[in-house]
């Protein structure tokens, strides 16, 4: 091969997920590429050491925001080492890279990791080789992910075929290189030009206002190269690529043999079709040994049978390495009648010290899959025999890795050779790690290491703690499903669930709780095998809480909501003919686990970043916290009763509720600070108005523009920090709609203040700006959730 026919494939996808959905998608593309013939691999942002990220030069980010515009937990790291590099302004001039965000317009910061990556990017030099991709979960995130990812692959193939013209020079003085200022074209350039002016614009606009807009825009631009793409057919060939013959015989190292499907009609340019995500895992299972003596399976049902493994790990950042603490006690917040149920629970930490509390902290805990799925579903795989059987998970493709959360299920099964590519062997039970690394008040634990080291690798235990079967299944999983079905019906009924068109009936099973195993329970002739589901199922992630007191004692207090409701999963067909109807009861994965934990049993936590942190004594506090979103505040008051001399600077909390009677959280340590002179309490209450002592129906969004002109001028004079916690898609957008009122009133009262922040005019989009340069400033701090 000549140099100038040389074609440089190598690409790698990085990842920022808080959820799994960006993780998901960008291993998804990383499985098309190496199919595609790249040499492709496939990070977490926060594994940067082990990619070099300073020597790659072509990179896919799929990144999504969380928190109020915060980037994913798992590229914290990554960040801190981006920004010192991207101070140098020619620092990634030989890097090319596509953003692909992922977000939601409910939110203020729309997307926000996405437009601080490519941002940051673009400043230190690097090159922008496609269009940013914004996706809103809030309108359905496949219409922009889908064209984008379409599109992605001309893109990679003309910047692979650049690098290969320029042969052994390529690797020097690329930005001045004419085949490569021209990967774009005139098209990719105007983008390029327009996303410029467009965020000129954002710098001088808030954030707020725009980004609905902006989502808008981006999936207008996505609809029009969708219906390109559609036309040209290469949706249909981009699917049914999966079916290369090296796939099917596993020949590692020969170039597979593809067959084109871009001239045949595709399905999916027909109907709307997505694609289903490529087959990739196999599972081999081994049969159930004989029943283990009673109670021994259920002796630590509370923890994932490879705790020890977890917590003996070395995990990056050791302050959020996972360990055992103990339920020591629960109790109602609310009454027997309450609409929700909220609880107080009470987890003893292991060693105190180890886990360096303070007010404001958060922490995950591990729960498992309500075993009463795990049943239903192995019963329509008609697996119910082979629950305890050891499993064996491998790739169909040896270039690919199975996904983090099923590695530790790569092992043979028996001691016979597993069709998995990827095996190792099985620990037995002397090699199961020791716990040394385990807190001693929890070394009971380890007795169970031998019991648990087969239960570690079952059918079993695979779908209770690595996959979630509580989210409904995606667009994507029911057009992979519709593969699944024995009946033509069933097929074309999924078919049309995953589809444009059925986007109605599908909103209506999603709006429902319908997880995998109520959503195959409809479709009762499709039965996928287990390798094939765990394809499509996203890994089970942990559930963060907020701590609720101040820290002491090696004590964490948290107060949940326990999700429970039982509904059916109507047949969204009903209309159309006979009524197919499932009863499942529907729950939350974590609350009803910790609801229903016996006191003293253990469960698997890890602290997490602190969302908030209590401002210094001198400083004002302004605090929104309805329902559970009081939960960090309590801590708050009780690190500030704590602290000698008693700070003076005001703490004021706006609280809500339905019912006085009801639900007002923590109503006995509100008020009694409220008497003590420690607390300014604003309580409001949608139902029942709070009774004689409150008085009035209303929201706390309501009470703030009541007291707006005081909360404005503890802001604006006192330098008064704002926190609002809970609910993101209703309080708080509403509290940071009632903040903008709040300010443009205080301005029009108080001309000469806009004046004093070099504002012409304090107009809702000022106001707005001010409150996101007061968030950067970390004076208006949000920690919400959907
Ligand atoms: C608690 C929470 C906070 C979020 N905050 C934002 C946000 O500030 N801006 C945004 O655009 N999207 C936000 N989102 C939406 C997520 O980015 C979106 O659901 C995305 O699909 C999640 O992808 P992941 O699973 O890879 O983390 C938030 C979602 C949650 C659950």
């Amino acid at each position: 091969m000549s140099s100038d026919k040389f074609v440089d494939k190598q690409v790698a996808f990085l990842y920022a997920s808080q959820t799994g959905n960006a993780e998901s998608i960008s291993h998804n593309i990383y499985l098309e590429a190496i199919r595609r013939g790249f040499r492709a691999s496939h990070h977490v942002l926060d594994d940067y050491r082990k990619f070099n990220f300073d020597s790659l030069r072509t990179i896919v980010f799929v990144v999504s925001t969380t928190g109020d515009g915060d980037p994913p937990d798992n590229s914290a790291r990554f960040w801190r080492v981006l920004r010192k590099s991207s101070k140098q302004s020619e620092a990634y001039v030989h890097l090319r890279y596509a953003v692909l965000g992922l977000g939601d317009t409910n939110y203020s910061n729309f997307c926000n990791t996405a437009q601080r990556l490519d941002k940051q990017l673009e400043e230190a030099g690097a090159r922008r080789f496609y269009r940013k991709g914004l996706a809103d979960d809030a309108t359905g995130m496949e219409d922009v992910v889908e064209p984008w990812i379409d599109g992605l692959w001309e893109k990679l193939e003309e910047i692979a075929e650049c690098s290969g013209k320029k042969g052994e020079g390529a690797e020097e003085g690329e930005k001045g290189e004419k085949g490569e200022e021209g990967e774009e074209g005139e098209e990719g350039e105007e983008a390029k030009e327009a996303e410029e002016s467009e965020e000129a614009k954002e710098a001088e606009e808030a954030k707020e206002p725009k980004e609905p807009k902006e989502a808008k825009e981006a999936n207008e631009a996505n609809e029009a190269e969708e219906m390109n793409k559609a036309a040209s057919g290469d949706q249909a060939a981009a699917g049914l690529g999966a079916l290369s013959l090296s796939d099917a015989d596993g020949s590692a190292g020969i170039p597979p043999v593809v067959l084109d499907f871009r001239a045949m009609s595709g399905l999916s340019a027909l109907t709307g079709v997505p694609r289903a995500p490529a087959a990739l895992c196999t599972t081999a299972i081994a049969p159930p040994p004989p029943p283990p003596a009673p109670g021994a399976r259920d002796s630590a049902a509370s923890l994932p049978p490879w705790h020890l493994d977890i917590c003996s790990s070395s995990t990056s950042d050791p302050e959020q390495q996972p360990f055992v603490a103990v339920l020591r006690s629960r109790e109602p917040l609310t009454s027997d009648d309450a609409v929700k149920r909220t609880l107080l629970a009470e987890l003893q930490l292991p060693a105190p010290d180890r886990t360096r509390s303070r007010a404001g902290d958060a922490f995950n805990v591990y729960a498992p899959n309500d075993p009463r799925k795990v049943t239903a579903l192995l019963q329509q795989l008609r697996l119910d025999g082979k629950a305890g059987g050891r499993v064996a998970v491998g790739s169909l493709d040896e270039r690919i890795a199975v996904p983090v959360h099923l590695r530790r299920f790569t092992t043979t099964v028996g001691g016979s050779a597993a069709s998995a590519t990827s095996a190792t062997t099985v620990p037995s039970a002397t090699t199961v790690p020791s716990a040394t690394t385990v807190p001693s008040a929890h070394t009971a634990h380890t007795a169970h290491a031998a019991r648990t080291a087969h239960a570690a690798h079952t059918v079993d235990s695979v779908l209770r703690w690595a996959v979630d079967l509580h989210q409904p299944p995606k667009r994507q999983a029911l057009r992979a499903l519709a593969d699944c079905c024995a009946d033509a019906e069933d097929r074309e009924r999924l078919l049309f669930l995953s589809s444009r068109q059925g986007t109605g009936q599908y909103e209506r099973l999603r709006a429902q709780s319908a997880g995998v195993p109520e959503t195959l329970a409809l479709f009762p002739s499709c039965r996928p095998t287990l390798a094939r589901l765990l394809d499509l199922l996203p890994p089970l992630l942990p559930r963060s809480y907020s701590v609720c007191n101040a820290p002491q004692g090696g004590r964490w207090r948290f107060a949940f909501n326990v999700v429970e409701y039982a509904l059916e999963a109507a047949d969204p067909f009903a209309q159309r003919e006979e009524q197919a109807v499932v009863r499942m009861e529907r729950r939350g994965v974590c609350t009803p686990f910790l609801a229903a934990l016996p006191l003293g049993a253990p469960l698997l936590v890890a602290r997490r970043p602190a969302a908030f942190r209590l401002a210094p004594a001198d400083v004002p506090v302004i605090m929104v916290g309805p329902g559970t979103g009081v939960a960090p505040f309590i801590g708050f008051l009780e690190q500030r009763a704590m602290q000698r001399p008693l700070p003076e600077a005001p703490m004021w909390l706006f609280f809500g509720c339905r019912s006085a009677q009801h639900d007002f959280l923590f109503r006995r340590q509100l008020e009694d600070a409220q008497e003590a002179g420690r607390l300014r309490l604003s309580a409001s209450f949608s139902r029942d108005g709070g009774g004689a002592q409150y008085g009035g129906r209303g929201y706390v969004q309501d009470a703030m523009v009541e007291n707006g002109e005081e909360i404005a001028e503890l802001m604006a004079q006192g330098k008064a920090v704002i926190y609002v916690c809970g609910d993101a898609k209703g309080m708080g957008k509403d509290v940071n709609a009632a903040l903008v009122g709040i300010l443009v009133r205080y301005a029009e009262a108080h001309p000469e203040w806009p004046a004093q922040l070099g504002v012409a005019k304090m107009d809702p989009a000022a106001a707005a700006k001010l409150l996101t340069q007061w968030a950067a400033e970390k004076r208006y701090l949000r920690d919400l959730w959907a």
